[in-house]
This record gives C-alpha cells, structure tokens and sequence, in this order.
C-alpha cells in the first residue's frame, strides 16, 4: 500500500485524472472520424450506455476492521500471474490515435505486468508488437477469416511470435449499424491502418497477387465479415493450436455452455463495448447466469464500461475472475503514448488497490456477491 499513502499531498501533473478527462482530452487531439470510431457505440448507443449504467445498480458493502495493511491484487489467469485482474482489450487500427500505436500499449502493458491483447486488425503487424515487448503477457485476438487457410496461418504466426492466448470474437460476424461513422464518413476498415497482419501474411499474399491497395482492402473486408460463422468452424480453430483459447463476446448462458462443451478455455462476457448490437444487455447484467452456468470449469472473464476501482470490484463480486478495458486506456494513447496508457493502468490499480482495502479485502479471491448490494 506504500505508493497509495504516498501520493496524498500531490498534485496531477498535468495528466487528466477521471475517465471522462481522459476522453475529453483524446476529443481535443483526434479528428472527428477517428474520435467518433473511438467513443462510440453501434444504433442509438442503448448497449453502450447500458454498459456504464449497470454499475450504477450496485453498491458496494463493506466491511470494517479487518487488516487491510497488505493488499494483494494478483491473479493466476490461464497459467500467467497478472499483476491486477485486468488486461488490455483488443482494439483495432491504434495508429489512428497515436504514432506508437499498439506497441506503446504493448510496452504499457508489460511494464504493468498485465496482458495486451492484440487484435487482427493492428497498425503494427503481430510480430512487431511482440518484438516490442518479448517478456510481456500477449494474446493475439482472432477476427475469423472466410479463408481456413489464412484463420491457421495467423494462429500459426501468432504462436511462433510468442502469444500466449488466443481470442477468438465471436459477435462480429458482421460490422455493427455505426451511425456515428456513418455520419462522419469514415471507417479504418476502409483505410490500411489495419492491413499488417494481413499484408504480411503468406497465405493473404497469394488471395491478393496483384497487391494493389484496392485488392487488398476488398479482401481485407471480404475475409473479416464471416455471418456464416458456426460453432463447427470453431472446432477447426482448436485443431490449429495447443495455445488456450478464449471465446469473446458471449452473453447468453446456453452459449457460454457450447463453449465450454466444446473444450475452449476461456469466455469473456462482452457486447464489443456497446459496438455490435445494440439493444444486447449489458455485460455486468448478463455475467452473473453466465457464471452461474460455467460453475468455475474455465475462466470468466468481461469487458465493457469498466472505468474505476470499484467498477472492477463490482464485476469481480459478480463473478468475473479478471476484466479488460477498452476505450479507457486508448485515451490515454491518444493523449501520451506508452506514457498514457501507463498512467491510466497505474491510475487503475491505485484505485482498485484502495478500493480493496476500504472494502475489507486483502485478496481478490475473497470477493463474492455479499460486497454487493443492489439499487
Ligand atoms: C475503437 C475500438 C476498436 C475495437 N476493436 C476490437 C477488435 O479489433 N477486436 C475485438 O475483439 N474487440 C474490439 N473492440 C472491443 C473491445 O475489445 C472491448 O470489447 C470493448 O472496448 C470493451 O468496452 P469498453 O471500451 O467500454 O472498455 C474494439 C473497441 C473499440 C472501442
Ligand atoms: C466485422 C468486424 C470488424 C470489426 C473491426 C474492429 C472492431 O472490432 C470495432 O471497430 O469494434
């Protein structure tokens, strides 16, 4: 708890301080398109404000005179100790927001000692992000690929990188109804921001011979949209590796069964941050029956609207063992690169730190439901 006690007295540098700042901050550097991506949710945004407002159901309950003089945040999720029960979501196309891209979130995230996970559709292809931090936990997070051969050579490449877990995203067969981008006529999926990890890939070069830029971002959205996607095609994916594999974008229970029948290792209860469709519950609300129905047979992971300490806390008393952000810590790349990111991880586990304390617990296994109180 040392570096908690010693920050009292201090005054911010400069670096914004609350969520919200962090957001406003990343609106006054990015242009319209890029920051619209970014913040915003697929339809009327229902989903995405739905996200945020069921932590606003709960309180938490406290309890008092324990000793909290040692806290410990860490966890043991699929064979690696986190430093905190938090990872870095996979979000595309980070060039759009920062020169450094996916390797200052990288690098932030090694130095914190949690995950980074790497989408598809990064600016830095797969192996520069790992080269950029080999000691950091990473996960490479899969879109599927209508082409088997092109889903097996990026699983193939990303576990000779080094990757320790793969995310197979499960609830974007097709792109969600984005007015907002709509409206600003802009979508990275139509640029190249996304394009290394395919421009690099053996298999995507002989799809596209002539490379030209046209062909390869046709093929590019050809290969991503996969509305005929079925648990079958899964199936192909744990032939391809012997890396854990982690289904993301569940919310109904009966899936998150199909899921663990089928022998994956991980779920991770999400709504793509409000970006897919919406209407779908918000994650925190669906988590509890899908915790209920693995009954702890493999981890369970969610994301979306976790923005503080006690938003961790609450999704972990609710039965998540570890939860990702997105958006949160993409501001702070916008806003200060690797140095960004870095402080809204560390500004994080400041919070969740105390949080812990001021709750009455000393270890995240000790959280349960009874810290939880509904509105
Ligand atoms: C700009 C942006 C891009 C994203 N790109 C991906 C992606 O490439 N793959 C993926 O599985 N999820 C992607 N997501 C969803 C995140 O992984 C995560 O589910 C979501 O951001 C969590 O909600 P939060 O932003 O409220 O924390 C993206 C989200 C955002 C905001
Ligand atoms: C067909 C799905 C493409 C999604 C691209 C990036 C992403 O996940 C997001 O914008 O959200």
């Amino acid at each position: 708890m040392g570096n908690v006690f010693t920050r009292i007295g201090e005054q911010t540098d400069g670096y914004p301080l609350f969520a919200e700042e962090w957001e406003e901050k990343a609106k006054e550097i990015l242009p319209a398109g890029p920051f619209g991506f970014l913040q915003s949710g697929a339809g009327d945004e229902m989903t995405l404000g739905q996200n945020r407002e069921a932590f606003r159901g709960y309180d938490i309950l406290p309890r008092v005179l324990r000793d909290v003089s040692d806290v410990e945040l860490n966890v043991e999720l699929l064979g690696q100790t986190l430093s905190m029960p938090v990872l870095l979501a996979p979000v595309g196309y980070q060039g759009i927001f920062h020169q450094e891209m996916e390797i200052g979130s990288m690098k932030a995230a090694a130095e914190a000692g949690i995950p980074f996970a790497a989408s598809t559709v990064t600016t830095a292809s797969l192996e520069e992000i790992a080269t950029a931090a080999p000691k950091g936990v990473k996960w490479f997070q899969l879109y599927w690929s209508n082409n088997h051969a092109l889903t097996a050579s990026m699983v193939t490449r990303a576990e000779r990188a080094g990757y320790q877990a793969i995310v197979v995203t499960v609830d974007t067969g097709l792109l969600g109804w984005r007015k907002r981008d709509y409206r600003n006529g802009y979508s990275p999926l139509k640029l190249l921001e996304g394009a290394a990890n395919y421009v690099q890939d053996p298999v995507f070069r002989e799809m596209v011979p002539d490379y030209s830029e046209v062909h390869i971002r046709e093929a590019i959205l050809e290969s991503i949209h996969h509305p005929n996607l079925t648990w079958d095609d899964l199936l192909f994916l744990r032939e391809q590796t012997s890396l854990p594999i982690v289904v993301k974008g569940i919310l109904h229970p009966a899936d998150a069964k199909q899921a663990v029948d089928l022998g994956f290792d991980a779920i991770v209860v999400s709504n793509h941050g409000g970006r897919q469709l919406d209407g779908a519950a918000a994650s925190l609300r669906a988590l509890p029956a899908v915790v209920e129905q693995v009954d702890g047979a493999v981890p369970v992971l969610m994301d979306g609207g976790i923005r503080c300490g006690a938003d961790v806390f609450k999704a972990i008393a609710m039965g998540a063992d570890s939860v990702l952000i997105g958006r949160p810590y993409v501001y702070g790349l916008t806003v200060g690169g690797q140095a960004g990111v870095r402080r809204v991880i560390e500004d994080l586990r400041t919070e969740l730190q105390l949080t812990y304390a001021l709750a009455g617990v000393t270890q995240t296994k000790e959280i349960n439901k009874a810290y939880l109180l509904k509105r």
